[in-house]
């Protein structure tokens, strides 16, 4: 295979930092940060494509701040919906694959039982709304045209950004006790996870489509909190609590201005026949992403 130009966009956050390092063995990857192209600024982006002329786009670009979509209408748009569509439109253009990233907040969030690619999509906040709106944006721009994958992950976490690990080590230096949530279920992904994920789909090329992409099993936010610290406490990390010391508490006892899911299962059956893996577990993936951060 020859080497292409990728363009990955938001290669300072969680997933596109760990995107760009590994698709590095693929070609030239290109990766402009904020201060070198403003993602809300259509017309720079379109420039920026045209100059640049990029052979694959890889988008794990957006705005994830879930609270404030409630109320910052338009950059959730922008970046989750817009952005999208406007990267869509050049693949199909140029004839350019495009693997983009989406998240279980697309789904309603009742019942127990995991969804599948095919379920019925039923956003309950404004960042889902608006990240369904960029995943059916790409679907009809690329359907039938060229290969596109929307990979539909969920609690991404990594040595780097912000996220829950992070933020659990930070509070459990110095608080004795939390209390966390413990009705909602789902899979904590690792970045480095989705950046294998995407290398092989690359290199693969499988049917174009939805994929699921987080590892197996799924815990609540309580007991991911409580395995963070497990695993933290094994390592020898000073922590002023213990797994014990983390108490469960119900969505209606934490209030959010943006409502989540209870119930963010993604079945992965689909991703490991396309790929023919067997997706690692979500507590073998914090192990290796625990073990990065507290090294550095
Ligand atoms: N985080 C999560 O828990 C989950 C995420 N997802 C999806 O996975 C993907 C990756 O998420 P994740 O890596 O966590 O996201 P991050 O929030 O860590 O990173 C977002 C990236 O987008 C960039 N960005 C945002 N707005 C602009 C802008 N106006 N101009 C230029 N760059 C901009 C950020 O730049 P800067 O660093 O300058 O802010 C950053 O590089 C997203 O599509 C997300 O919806 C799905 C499920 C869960
Ligand atoms: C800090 C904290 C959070 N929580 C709860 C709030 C929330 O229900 C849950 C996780 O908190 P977060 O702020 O990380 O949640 P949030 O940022 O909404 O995480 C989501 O981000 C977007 C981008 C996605 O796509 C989703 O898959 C999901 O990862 O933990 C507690 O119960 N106690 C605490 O001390
Ligand atoms: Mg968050």
């Amino acid at each position: 295979m020859q080497r292409s130009k990728i363009l990955v966009t938001g290669g300072t956050g969680q997933v596109g930092f760990e995107v760009a390092r590994a698709l590095n063995v693929l070609g030239e990857v290109v990766a402009p940060t904020r201060a070198e192209l403003d993602l809300n600024d259509a017309k720079a982006v379109r420039a920026f494509l045209e100059n640049e002329t990029p052979e694959v786009i890889v988008n794990p670009a957006a705005y994830t701040a879930v609270d404030k979509a409630e109320s910052e209408a338009e950059a959730n748009w922008q970046l989750n919906a817009e952005l999208p569509k406007l990267l869509a439109d050049y693949a199909a253009i140029h004839r350019i694959p495009l693997v983009h990233f989406s998240t279980d907040y697309v789904y309603p969030g009742d019942g127990v039982t995991a969804w599948s690619e095919t379920s019925n999509t039923n956003p309950t906040n404004a960042y889902g709304c608006a990240k369904l709106a960029g995943d059916q944006a790409v679907m009809n721009a690329l359907d039938g045209v060229v290969d596109h994958y929307i990979l539909r992950t969920s609690w991404v976490y990594s040595a780097r950004g912000n996220n829950f690990m992070k933020t659990m080590l930070r509070l459990a230096r110095d608080k004795p006790a939390l209390t966390v949530v413990d009705d909602q279920i789902g899979a904590p992904t690792s970045a480095r996870l989705l950046a294998s994920i995407v290398l092989l789909i690359l290199l693969k090329r499988p049917e174009s489509g939805v994929y699921h992409a987080v590892p197996n099993g799924s815990t609540s936010w309580k007991e991911f909190a409580q395995q963070i610290f497990s695993q933290a406490l094994e390592a020898d990390e000073k922590l002023a609590l213990t797994p014990n010391d983390v108490s469960g508490i119900t969505t209606s006892n934490y209030p959010t201005p943006a409502s989540r899911p209870l119930n963010s299962r993604l079945n992965v059956t689909k991703l490991e026949r396309a790929l023919g893996i067997i997706l690692p577990s979500w507590e073998s993936e914090l192990a290796l992403t625990l073990k990065e951060y507290l090294e550095n």
